[in-house]
């Protein structure tokens, strides 16, 4: 039995670190085990244009622990009034790695986003043109669709058709829950790869309601049957170069979850990796670790993999259940289970 595991640094592919002195509390947590993160730009106001990404970037990189080396990738907000211009000025200094696409109320902070498509077509073709990556919030918000069928339905009627009239846009389904997803990117030819968050690896919708409401399990999209649970382990721990880690980790302070009218996120920068490895354990896949947390996502970014490691070591070790931040306290995702690898100093 391997009871040490060395793979290459990993990166994670979706991730919010907020600002001020959530940004503060959070970004050790990630800066701790991966080289280098998506950034979120669901700020309040929205990461907009590329100087709204530079100053954010600044303000993440001032933030970093001394001696900390974790670059953030930054992204841009689509919304119906982004300029293609701008995009591609931004893109091509290599400032801004993709463009988050949030239908208008699907999830935290997306008032801003896109409510006509119509609208954003001029960039989305730029987009493909210069080969800059759309990540999606992939969830239709019309209010007759069930919360559970809003990641299908949007598939269906607004990823599908968005795709084919423009095919050579590179896109990024972002923290896919279900089987459906799964085998809509399996069936694509090109320009589609999803990233996979650890939570939606190991809750399903039980894991939220059964024996009473567990509000640090609940985000969006909602975690599907065990059906769908099980079709993203298996979609995970495949090798198949199309699926990645994007934990999405969320943070929002405790008395913002533990409340009449909970927010969505679930925080799990701090024990992510060692969760996941006892997850591909379990599907008797860690020789597949590597490749869904540090070899696959650089691949479709087309960046290089990073050059140093991180070294995993079985058996438990404690981490904190809650980041103290000085907005707050922050739940650490409870995976219901002790971790049985933990990541070595
Ligand atoms: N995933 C979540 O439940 N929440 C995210 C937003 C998002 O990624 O949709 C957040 O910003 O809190
Ligand atoms: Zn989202
Ligand atoms: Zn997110």
């Amino acid at each position: 039995m391997t009871d040490t595991l060395i793979i290459r640094r990993p990166d994670d592919w979706h991730l919010h670190l907020r600002d001020g002195a959530m940004l503060e509390a959070v970004l050790p947590e990630t800066a701790r085990h991966f080289a280098r993160a998506i950034v979120m730009p669901n700020l309040v106001p929205p990461v907009v244009t590329g100087a709204d990404a530079a100053a954010y970037r600044d303000r993440i990189l001032k933030a970093l622990p001394e001696g900390g080396t974790f670059e953030p990738l930054m992204t841009l907000y689509l919304t119906e009034d982004t300029d293609p211009e701008d995009v591609a000025t931004a893109a091509a200094s290599g400032l801004v790695r993709a463009v988050k696409l949030y239908p208008a109320g699907a999830t935290t902070n997306s008032q801003s986003g896109v409510r006509d498509f119509r609208k954003v077509i001029p960039v989305l073709e730029k987009m493909a043109e210069i080969g800059l990556p759309l990540c999606t919030h992939g969830e239709v918000t019309t209010p007759e669709v069930d919360i559970f069928d809003r990641e299908a339905v949007f598939i269906d009627t607004v990823l599908d058709p968005l795709r084919k009239e423009i095919p050579e846009l590179r896109v990024v389904m972002e923290h896919i829950t279900t089987s459906d997803a799964v085998d809509y990117i399996r069936a694509a030819q090109a320009n589609l790869a999803a990233t996979i968050t650890t939570h939606h690896l190991v809750i399903n919708r039980n894991h939220i309601l059964v024996g009473g409401i567990k509000p640090h399990y609940y985000c969006l999209p909602v975690a599907k049957r065990a059906t769908h649970q099980q079709a993203l382990r298996k979609a995970a721990t495949s090798g198949d170069a199309r699926f990645f880690l994007g934990t999405d980790s969320a943070p929002h302070v405790d008395p913002a979850k533990e409340c009449g009218c909970g927010c969505a996120g679930c925080f799990t920068a701090t024990n992510t990796m060692a969760i996941l490895a006892h997850v591909f354990e379990e599907e008797g896949a860690l020789d597949r670790l590597e490749s869904f947390t540090s070899l696959h996502g650089p691949a479709y970014y087309r960046l290089p993999v990073n050059e140093e490691t991180l070294t995993l070591v079985r058996g438990p070790k404690d981490y904190p259940a809650k980041i103290l931040g000085k907005d707050g306290p922050v739940t650490v995702f409870d995976p219901g289970f002790v971790p049985a690898w933990h990541v070595a100093d």
